[in-house]
C-alpha cells in the first residue's frame, strides 16, 4: 500500500485488458549529481529487500482499496493474491553510483514492476542521498571521528533510522540514535545537553554528578561561558575524580569554534589532559568543517546532525524509475524510450548492464560503461568509450578490468542475495572511494566521471528516437 494510487490504476488497466502478465524491464537512475558531487554513495538496497519480501495486500487493504470505488472486485482479488515474483538486479549498498547509469533494474511483469515503483525511488533516493552527504563530510573530517546526531530534526522517524545507517555507510562512525544502533549494531555515542547544566546552575556540580554517575566523561563547556567557567569547571572535576573516571574530553557547541578550541587545548594541555579530546558540534556540514580545519581549530571529533540527516543543501535525490523495454503482441520483448524536448531527459532504451571499468595496472576508475544486457565487455580486447553527447570525446582502453555493477538481488520473486554485515558495506565503500581518482572527489567542481554507452547501446537509442519522430511526423491530428 505504500505506493502511489496511480500504480494500482495503471494496474487495473493492465487487468481488465488482460496485458498484467506481459513482461516488462523496468530501470532507475539519477539525471543530476547531488550537491553538484563527483560521485554518490549507493544505499537503500537493505529496505527494498524487506520491502519485497513482505509485499502483499491484506484483507484489511483489500477493503480499503474497494471503499474507494475505484477498483473491481475481480482486480480486487487478483491484488489479494498479489505478490512480486519477478527479477532485481541492483547496484549494491556502499558501492560508487553516477548520474546517467541504471542502478536498479526491475524485471518482471509490467503490473508487478509497476506498483513498487514509488517505494524502491522512495528508499534508494532519501538513503542514497544521505550516504553521500555523510560521504562529503567524511572527506571534509579526514580521518577525525564523525558522530551523527541528527535523529531530533531528521523528517520524522524512518528517516532518522535509515538516514543514520546511510550516514554510517557514508563514513560516519557512530549515531547517537540507540534504537539504530540495536537495530544495526551501529556503535552508539552520547555525552549529556545543556538541560543538565541548567538543572544543576552550575557547571562543577553538574559535572560532578555526572561523573558520579558515569565511567567514560564528556562534559558539554559552553552552557554559560566555556573559558571562565565550563572547562575550569571540567579539569576541577577530571581532578578530583582522579582514576574513577575517564575524563574523555569536552564538547563546544557553540561560539567561534577556530578560537575557543584553541584556547581550550591550551587550558586542557595546561592541565595535564593532552589526551582529552575537544568534540564540536552545532549545525557543522563539509564546509564548515573545512573552513575550521583550515583555521588550525584544534577539534579532534565532529559531531554533526541537521545538515547530514537532512541532506540540508539537497532536499531530495532525483532518482526516476523509467521503462526501457516491454512484451509486445507477438510476445516479442521491444525496447522503449521516453522522448522530451528536454534533451537531458531522454531515456535510453533496452535492458542494460553497467560495467565499472579499471585499469588493470592500478586498479584506478576509467569511468562505467553501459552497454545492452547481451554485451559482454568481458570478453573483449579493447573497449571503445565516447561521451554519449560529445561523442568526439573518446579513447580506447586495451588493458582494462571490466566489473557489472547491477547485480542478482531477487530471482523470480525469491532472494539469491546475501546482504553483508553493514560494517562490512561501509568498508567496502572506503575501499571503493579509494579506487577513484581525486580529480572525482573534490569537494567544490569535481570532474564529470565518464558514463558512457557502448556503440550498440547507443545506436539502438538513436534507431528508437528516428523511429518516434517518425511515427510522430505520421500523425495526422
Ligand atoms: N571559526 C569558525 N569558522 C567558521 N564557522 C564557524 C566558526 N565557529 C563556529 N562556526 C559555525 O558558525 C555557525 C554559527 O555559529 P554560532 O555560534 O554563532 O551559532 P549560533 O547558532 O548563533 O549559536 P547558538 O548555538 O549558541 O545559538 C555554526 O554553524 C558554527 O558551527
Ligand atoms: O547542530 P546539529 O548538527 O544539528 O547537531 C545536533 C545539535 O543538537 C543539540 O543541540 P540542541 O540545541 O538540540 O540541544 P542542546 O544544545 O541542549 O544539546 C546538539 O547540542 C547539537 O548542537
Ligand atoms: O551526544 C550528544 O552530544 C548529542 C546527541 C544528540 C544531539 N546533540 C548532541
Amino acid at each position: 500500500m505504500h505506493t502511489d494510487a496511480y500504480e494500482i490504476n495503471m494496474m487495473q488497466t493492465y487487468f481488465e485488458k488482460g496485458i498484467q502478465n506481459r513482461r516488462a524491464v523496468f530501470e532507475m537512475f539519477f539525471r543530476k549529481m547531488p550537491f553538484e558531487n563527483g560521485y554518490a554513495i549507493f544505499a537503500g538496497l537493505e529496505r527494498v529487500i524487506n520491502y519485497i519480501n513482505n509485499l502483499n495486500f491484506t484483507d484489511d487493504d483489500i477493503e480499503f482499496l474497494r471503499s474507494t470505488g475505484n477498483y473491481s472486485d475481480e482486480f480486487l482479488e487478483y491484488l489479494r493474491n498479489f505478490s512480486f515474483r519477478g527479477n532485481i538486479r541492483s547496484a549494491l549498498e556502499g558501492e560508487l553510483v553516477f548520474n546517467n547509469e541504471p542502478i536498479m533494474q526491475i524485471e518482471g511483469t509490467v503490473a508487478e514492476c509497476q506498483l513498487i515503483e514509488t517505494a524502491l525511488l522512495n528508499m534508494v533516493n532519501y538513503q542514497t542521498l544521505i550516504a553521500t552527504k555523510a560521504s562529503r563530510i567524511r572527506m571534509a573530517a579526514n580521518y577525525d571521528p564523525l558522530l551523527e546526531f541528527g535523529s531530533r530534526r531528521a523528517q520524522e522517524t524512518s528517516a532518522a533510522i535509515w538516514g543514520t545507517r546511510a550516514a554510517y555507510i557514508g563514513g560516519f562512525d557512530s549515531t547517537s540514535n540507540v534504537l539504530a544502533g540495536k537495530k544495526f549494531g551501529i556503535p552508539i555515542s552520547g555525552t549529556h545537553a545543556h538541560s543538565l547544566v541548567e538543572l544543576y546552575g552550575d557547571d562543577y556540580d553538574a559535572f560532578k554528578a555526572y561523573a558520579e554517575t558515569h565511567k567514560e566523561c564528556v562534559f558539554l563547556v559552553d552552557t554559560y561561558d566555556t573559558i571562565k567557567s565550563g572547562v575550569p569547571s571540567a579539569i576541577k572535576v577530571a581532578n578530583e575524580m582522579g582514576d574513577k573516571i575517564h575524563f574523555a574530553g569536552v564538547r563546544i557547541d557553540s561560539g567561534d569554534m577556530a578560537y575557543l578550541s584553541k584556547r581550550v587545548r591550551e587550558m586542557l594541555d595546561n592541565a595535564g589532559y593532552k589526551d582529552a579530546k575537544i568534540i564540536a558540534s552545532n549545525d557543522l556540514d563539509e564546509k564548515t568543517i573545512t573552513s575550521l580545519k583550515m583555521q588550525d581549530a584544534k577539534i579532534d571529533i565532529w559531531g554533526v546532525g541537521t545538515q547530514v540527516i537532512t541532506a540540508f543543501d539537497q532536499p531530495a535525490l532525483g532518482a526516476v524509475y523509467k521503462m526501457v523495454s516491454v512484451e509486445n503482441n507477438d510476445g516479442k520483448m521491444i525496447d522503449t524510450i521516453k522522448i522530451s524536448n528536454n534533451a537531458e531527459k531522454v531515456s535510453t532504451p533496452g535492458k542494460k548492464q553497467v560495467w565499472r571499468i579499471t585499469e588493470s595496472a592500478d586498479g584506478k576508475s576509467e569511468g562505467d560503461y553501459i552497454a545492452l544486457s547481451d554485451e559482454n565487455p568481458q570478453a573483449q580486447d579493447s573497449i571503445y568509450m565516447f561521451h554519449p553527447q560529445f561523442t568526439y570525446i573518446n579513447k580506447t582502453i586495451t588493458d582494462f578490468e571490466a566489473k557489472p555493477l547491477l547485480k542478482d538481488i531477487f530471482k523470480n520473486g525469491k532472494l539469491v542475495y546475501k546482504q553483508p554485515k553493514l560494517s562490512e558495506i561501509k568498508q567496502y565503500s572506503a575501499s571503493a572511494l579509494a579506487s577513484l581518482w581525486p580529480e572525482y572527489k573534490r569537494e567544490l567542481n569535481p570532474q564529470d566521471y565518464p558514463v558512457d554507452l557502448s556503440q550498440k547501446c547507443w545506436d539502438n537509442k538513436m534507431a528508437i528516437i528516428k523511429k518516434v519522430h517518425k511515427f510522430i511526423q505520421n500523425l495526422d491530428y
